[in-house]
C-alpha cells in the first residue's frame, strides 16, 4: 500500500516514518541506489516521502521523495561541493542563544543568514532568562538590534516557563520549527518543556530480527501536544554556508539600503567618494564589525561559487566526453 509519510529520524540506512499517529521503519528502494549516500536526493529529517508498506513486511520501502519547501544543507564530508540535506520542510528556524553567557552577535548573524537561505523564517530565542536580570536581557537585546531587523526576539526560561507562551504563534498545528544553536544553550530542555508529557504515539518499531519487541529509538522530529512539530537534528550543528545571494540581501538589509545611496553603483564601500556606507560608519549608525562580516560573507560566497562553477565545468566536460565516446561507437 502506497502512502505519503514524514521522515521523523534517520539512522544510517534506516528511516523512521510517521503517517498520522502511526510510526514505522523504512528503507530506501533501489531507485535511490544510484544516488551518492550524501546527496540531496536522499531523504532527510522532515522530508515527505512516498512509502510502500507491504501487509506482511515489517519494513516499508521508500519509493519517492516529494519536493521540499525549505531545507538546510551542509557540505557532505569528503565531497566539498556536494550538498547534503540535514533538515527539510521547516517553517520556522529558532536561533537559540543563552542569556547567561557572552553572546556571539556574529554567530547569530550567520544563523540568520542560514535561516533565510533555507527558505524558513528566523526567530531568535534567548534562553535561561531566570539566570539574568531584566537589565541584562535588555542589554542583550540592544546588542542584537543591529542584526535582527524584522526578526522576533523572545526571552524564555524553561526553569520558570517564562516567555514560553510567546512561542505559540510559531508553533502551530502542522507547522514545523527547527532548533539551531550551540551545545548547552537549552535545546533539549526546551523540547522537553514543550512536550509537557511524553506524547503517546502508537509506535510499533521492530528490529530487523523482529521478535515483536518494542524498541525506543531516538527521534529528531518531535510531535508537540498541540500538533506542531519541533526538530532537533545533529546535522544542524555542522552547518556551513552554501549559497545565497538573496539571503545576504535579507540579512544585511541595512547595508544594502545604505549602498543604494552610494554615488557609484559598483561602490565597494572602501575609499570611494560619496559612499553612504562609510558615512554611516563615521556617524556611528553602522558598526565597522557588521560591515566587516558583510564583506567576509561575500568573500566566502564568492569562493563557494567559484568552486561550484568549477565542479559544473568538470561535469559538463565529462558529459561531452561520454557523448563523443557514444557517437564513436
Ligand atoms: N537555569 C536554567 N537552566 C537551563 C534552562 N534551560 C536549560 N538549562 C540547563 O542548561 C543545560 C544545557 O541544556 P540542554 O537542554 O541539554 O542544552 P542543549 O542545547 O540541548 O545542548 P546539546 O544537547 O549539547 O546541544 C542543562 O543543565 C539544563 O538544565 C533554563 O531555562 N534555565
Ligand atoms: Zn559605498
Amino acid at each position: 500500500m502506497e502512502q505519503v509519510a514524514r521522515v521523523m529520524a534517520v539512522q544510517k540506512n534506516s528511516f523512521i516514518l510517521a503517517d498520522g499517529n502511526m510510526e514505522f521503519m523504512a528503507t530506501l528502494s533501489g531507485r535511490f541506489m544510484n544516488e551518492v549516500q550524501s546527496s540531496s536526493a536522499i531523504p532527510a529529517v522532515g522530508d515527505w516521502v512516498v512509502a510502500n508498506k507491504l501487509i506482511d513486511e515489517k519494513k516499508a520501502i521508500i519509493t519517492d521523495l516529494l519536493p521540499r519547501k525549505s531545507q538546510f544543507t551542509r557540505q557532505a564530508a569528503g565531497n566539498k561541493t556536494q550538498a547534503q540535506v540535514v533538515a527539510a520542510n521547516m517553517d520556522i528556524v529558532f536561533i537559540v542563544s543563552s542569556l547567561n553567557h557572552d553572546m556571539n552577535v556574529r554567530r547569530i548573524e550567520r544563523y540568520i543568514l542560514a535561516a533565510y537561505e533555507s527558505g524558513a523564517m528566523p526567530v531568535v530565542l534567548l534562553t535561561k532568562s531566570d539566570l539574568v536580570s531584566q537589565e541584562e536581557i535588555d542589554a542583550t537585546r540592544s546588542e542584537l538590534e543591529e542584526v535582527v531587523i524584522g526578526i522576533p526576539v523572545i526571552a524564555i526560561s524553561c526553569a520558570t516557563s517564562s516567555g514560553l507562551d510567546q512561542l505559540a504563534p510559531y508553533l502551530r498545528p502542522g507547522k514545523t520549527a527547527v532548533l539551531l544553536g550551540s551545545s548547552g544553550v537549552g535545546k533539549s530542555t526546551l523540547i522537553n518543556a514543550l512536550m509537557e508529557e511524553e506524547v503517546q504515539i502508537t509506535a510499533l518499531i521492530r528490529d530487523a530480527d523482529s521478535r515483536g519487541r518494542h524498541t525506543t529509538t531516538h527521534r529528531e522530529l518531535f510531535l508537540l501536544p498541540n500538533g506542531a512539530l519541533l526538530m532537533d537534528t545533529p546535522g544542524m550543528r555542522e552547518l556551513q554556508l552554501w549559497e545565497g545571494d538573496s539571503a545576504i540581501d535579507a540579512t544585511f538589509q541595512d547595508i544594502e539600503a545604505l549602498a543604494g545611496g552610494c554615488r557609484f553603483r559598483d561602490c565597494q564601500h572602501q575609499h570611494e567618494p560619496g559612499c553612504s556606507v562609510r558615512e554611516a560608519i563615521d556617524s556611528g549608525e553602522l558598526s565597522e564589525e557588521r560591515l566587516q562580516s558583510y564583506f567576509k560573507l561575500q568573500r566566502e560566497l564568492a569562493f563557494e561559487k567559484r568552486k561550484q562553477d568549477q565542479q559544473a565545468r568538470i561535469a559538463e566536460k565529462n558529459k561531452w566526453k561520454k557523448i563523443t565516446k557514444m557517437h564513436r561507437r
